[in-house]
């Protein structure tokens, strides 16, 4: 039985989920993002690691669309999810982040119920026929999110109103409700302290049994604990990207020696 699961692991985590090729963004004369080519596997966390301005969180945008809303921004080369060019000019952005979802830096629960946060995507995406449905994909959502037990009898209050580990974990729920297959997570504990920051590197672990994760942190530990594949970027460069137990014993390239090592960053 257990073999089973991991052969079935092995062949899911070998194929592409997103593949992007030769992608460059410029904020206005700025050359923020040169040549990045990557892989990002299914049902893997794949972490970006770097100095800070080094353009993790510019090319964790650039795998939903999110720099469409920065003015300045002009990104080039091609990004493809399941085979699919997502840059293609039929591609509706707002479907696009349902299937690529993202999960920010600093909590940022709509001033609502704890409910219509997560009913939030489902409903404009029409997921749910009927206030059953929605209940139950609310619940499971939450479930998934490992924050139905704390919340399940107050589902009426303000999502704003919950600590802040609480709010990551319902944007989390609300990000997941719209079933993504990818899921993006700028700096996710950032905010957090240490007990809801492991509750939420254990939830990534849960979650990459269904989902692509792609984690940007700027903490190494953290990038250990949770990702199988690490991106290292370094002056908007893609230095070296690998297993990430490569990447932490072995690295290829002196400028990942460096950063790992405590020398730049
Ligand atoms: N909206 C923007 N307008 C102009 N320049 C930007 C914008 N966003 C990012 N940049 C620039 O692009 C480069 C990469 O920034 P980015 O935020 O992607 O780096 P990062 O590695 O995520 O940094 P950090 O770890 O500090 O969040 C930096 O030089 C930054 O100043």
């Amino acid at each position: 039985m257990n073999d089973m699961r991991v052969v079935e692991r092995t062949v899911s985590n070998d194929s592409t989920k997103m593949k992007a090729e030769a992608v460059n963004v410029h904020y206005g004369t700025t050359h923020a993002l040169k040549d990045v080519s990557v892989d990002i596997r299914e049902r893997t966390v794949t972490a970006f690691i770097g100095p800070s301005g080094c353009g993790k969180s510019t090319f964790l945008r650039c795998l939903n669309r999110m720099n469409d809303t920065v003015a300045s921004a002009r990104v080039t080369g091609k990004i493809t999810l399941d085979g699919e060019d997502i840059y293609a000019r039929e591609v509706d952005p707002v479907q696009l982040r349902a299937k690529v979802g993202m999960v920010f830096q600093k909590p940022n629960p709509f001033p609502k119920p704890i409910y219509d946060n997560v009913a939030y995507g489902p409903r404009i995406h029409g997921l749910a026929r009927g206030k059953a449905e929605l209940d139950a994909l609310v619940e499971a959502s939450l479930r998934r999110a490992a924050l139905w037990d704390e919340v399940k009898d107050r589902l009426d209050s303000p999502g704003t109103g919950l600590s802040g580990g609480q709010q990551q974990r319902l944007c989390i729920a609300r990000a997941i409700a719209t079933s993504p297959e990818v899921l993006l997570m700028d700096e996710p504990c950032s905010a957090l302290d240490p007990i809801a920051t492991a509750q939420v590197e254990e939830l990534i672990d849960e979650l990459r049994s269904e989902f692509s994760v792609v984690i940007v942190t700027h903490s190494m530990q953290q990038a250990a604990r949770v990702s199988q594949k690490t991106a290292f970027f370094h002056l908007g460069v893609l230095v070296e990207f690998g297993d990430t137990g490569e990447i932490f014993t072995n690295p290829r390239d002196p400028r990942t020696e460096s950063y790992i090592s405590g020398r730049i960053g």
